[in-house]
């Protein structure tokens, strides 16, 4: 399906007619859609509808993949089409942070977790790195529960904390958007519950774009939702309507669970 791309200065992400081939296969079929700043969209369908692709399309990870890429069509990002000449995917990634379905720390301190992306972008001041390390992991929620173990291991904390430290080493670099992959896929309710808190709480600072296969989770953080079927984005609506009166039977049967 195809939408009108309205490309404002209030559009984060404008996708248009976008294409993408894992080699031969196509996953992803004219997909248009426009994500506001500082919105919430959740991507939602069953599995291997393209939806993790069109994520990792958006900050580029898909180049790392052999034979992987957008056969037609235009994602741009604050009005520059992302594979144009003068995006630096490196750079790109800093822009649009990502947060994984499993959590991913590093072998070090909590502190350098999260100070690592800021000293790779050069800053070195042990003063300044406090404090984007502090801010960092209070924008995460997690700054009282680990200002006492900055410098123990990332692995002593919970899966939930992990997985707020990994959002904590995201957010350390000042993207613009966050990508979400499953983000509470591997935890408990009290965990997914602080993570789902403070996915609300980011939203004055960042767009976010969450992959989630949690109905109920779409429906409590996201301010609209895109049903992927088969690399298509069937219906994009306010989340509200897509799961309370959808304008396509497919995105009915899937919001009451007749498939997936
Ligand atoms: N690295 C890859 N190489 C080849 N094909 C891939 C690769 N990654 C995904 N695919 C294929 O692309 C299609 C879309 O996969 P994708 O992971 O984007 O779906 P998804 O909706 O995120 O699924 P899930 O909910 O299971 O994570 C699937 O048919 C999948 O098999």
């Amino acid at each position: 399906m195809t939408a009108p791309v309205s490309n404002s200065p209030e559009t984060a992400i404008a996708v248009d007619g976008v294409d993408f081939c894992y080699g031969r296969s196509r996953a992803l079929k004219e997909i248009s859609l426009e994500v506001r700043k500082r919105e919430i969209v959740a991507f939602i369908g069953p599995s291997g509808c393209g939806k993790s692709t069109l994520l990792r399309c958006f900050n580029r990870m898909n180049d790392l993949v052999p034979g992987a890429r957008v056969t037609q069509g235009t994602i741009e990002i604050d009005g520059v089409e992302i594979h144009s000449p003068e995006v630096d995917p490196v750079e790109l990634r800093r822009r649009v942070g990502m947060v994984f379905q499993k959590s991913n720390p590093f072998p070090r301190t909590i502190y350098e977790n999260v100070a690592y992306g800021p000293r790779l972008a050069g800053i070195s001041d042990k003063s300044e790195l406090d404090g984007i390390v502090e801010k960092a992991l209070r924008g995460s929620a997690l700054w009282d529960e680990v200002k006492d173990r900055l410098n123990e291991s990332a692995f002593g904390l919970s899966g939930g904390q992990q997985q707020r430290l990994c959002i904590a080493r995201t957010i350390a670099v000042k993207p613009e958007i966050v990508l979400m992959d499953e983000p509470c896929s591997a935890l408990d309710p009290v965990a997914t519950a602080k993570v789902e808190e403070l996915i609300l709480d980011l939203k004055r600072d960042y767009t976010i774009v969450i992959v989630t296969h949690n109905m109920q989770q779409a429906t409590r953080v996201s301010d609209r939702t895109a049903f992927f079927y088969l690399g298509e984005m069937v219906e994009f609506d306010e989340t509200s309507t897509i799961f309370s009166n959808p304008r396509r039977q497919e995105t009915e049967d899937y919001v009451t669970g007749r498939f997936g």
